[in-house]
């Protein structure tokens, strides 16, 4: 049986370790690279006080990631980010189920839209080190709602989430890695729901999912995408499956890349815009027109669940770099 008291006391020991080790770098360097304020963590890169992320702690959510001064991230003037409710913009985090489980015989089936990760609170672990700046958030059930809880298995599952994000001159890096302490068995979705911004979304074009399978959500429908290049001219919804993680996603605009999106062990993306009636729905996106400025590409493992024994762990990367040269890469059977 699993002795909620013994890791309770291990995760406080982790927490302790890291923050010791991050208040050591703080005083002796001299850009504060790590800025821990009540509601957000600030990391700010050593060697240009423009290159930025910020994190705020309720749903450890990335609300903003800043290249020399240029934003790389879309948050809605309309986000909530007072933890009223989930952040719209950035990089929400999907646990333990992506969309609205239809199977109701599945444990996740009562879980609202996405889970709950993104609407609780994570613990601050600290900084694990400086150069690269780089963070840890924890979430485990004592972080979480009992209705929450209650909602996934009755409250029967033990789970600890350890979200690490570093800040290189030209790169963040975003890990999630989940264990299992418990006793019991449990499947799970994990998905980074990155906003990305865009000078104008019917500009924009992402590469590589060429002669992928996807599953068209506003279709209900699969099929094999046959554009080379996806581009955007009204809603659009996909999950893109299985994935060859050596794909290398390019959000390109006039011949220029904005961003790549490399992916570690998460073989699914998700590409989303909500265009007009989608977003005029949503009472959080704003301004109205925010549509033409974001596409959501979401690096995940959502088009079948993750399972964790007793004792086992997951993990999962997403890197996104700024720039560089346009990547043709065709299919790898
Ligand atoms: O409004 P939410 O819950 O943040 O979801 C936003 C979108 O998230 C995307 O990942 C889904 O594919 C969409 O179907 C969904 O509309």
């Amino acid at each position: 049986m699993y002795n909620g008291r013994t890791l309770v006391h291990e995760r406080t020991l982790n927490k302790q370790l890291l923050v010791v080790f991050g208040k050591k770098y703080s005083q002796s360097s001299k850009i504060m690279a790590v800025e821990d304020n009540d509601s957000q963590v600030v990391l700010t890169h050593p060697s240009n006080p423009e290159t930025s992320v910020t994190i705020l702690k309720y749903g450890a959510n990335v609300i903003s990631w800043k290249n020399k001064g240029t934003e790389l991230l879309w948050l809605s003037e309309g986000a909530k980010l007072d933890g009223s409710k989930p952040v719209r913009g950035g990089i929400p985090l999907v646990f333990p189920v992506f969309g609205k489980q239809k199977n109701e015989s599945h444990p996740t089936f009562p879980l609202p839209q996405h889970g709950f990760a993104r609407n609780s609170t994570w613990e601050f672990l600290g900084q694990t080190t400086a150069n690269p700046p780089t963070v840890q958030f924890a979430l485990s059930p004592e972080q979480v709602s009992s209705e929450s809880l209650q909602l996934w298995g009755k409250g029967k599952y033990d789970f600890t989430l350890i979200l690490t994000i570093s800040l290189e001159e030209e790169k963040l890096t975003t890990s999630i890695e989940v264990e299992n302490p418990g006793a019991e068995e449990f499947e799970f979705n994990w998905l980074f729901h990155t906003y990305f911004r865009v000078p104008d979304i019917t500009d924009t074009l992402v590469n590589n999912l060429i002669d992928q399978k996807c599953f068209d959500q506003l279709l209900a429908e699969e099929y094999v995408e046959k554009s080379p290049v996806v581009s955007f001219h009204e809603e659009f919804d996909r999950v893109y499956k299985k994935v060859d993680t050596s794909k290398i996603f390019q959000i390109i605009e006039f011949g220029k890349v904005l961003v790549n999106v490399e992916r570690v062990n998460l073989p699914d993306a998700v590409v989303w815009n909500p265009w007009i009636k989608k977003s005029d729905g949503m009472a959080d996106f704003l301004p109205k027109t925010g549509y033409l400025n974001m596409v959501c590409v979401e690096p995940g493992h959502v088009s079948d669940f993750v399972t964790l024994k007793k004792g086992e762990k997951w993990s999962g990367s997403q890197v996104l770099t700024v720039g560089g040269e346009i990547k043709v890469q065709t299919n790898i059977y």
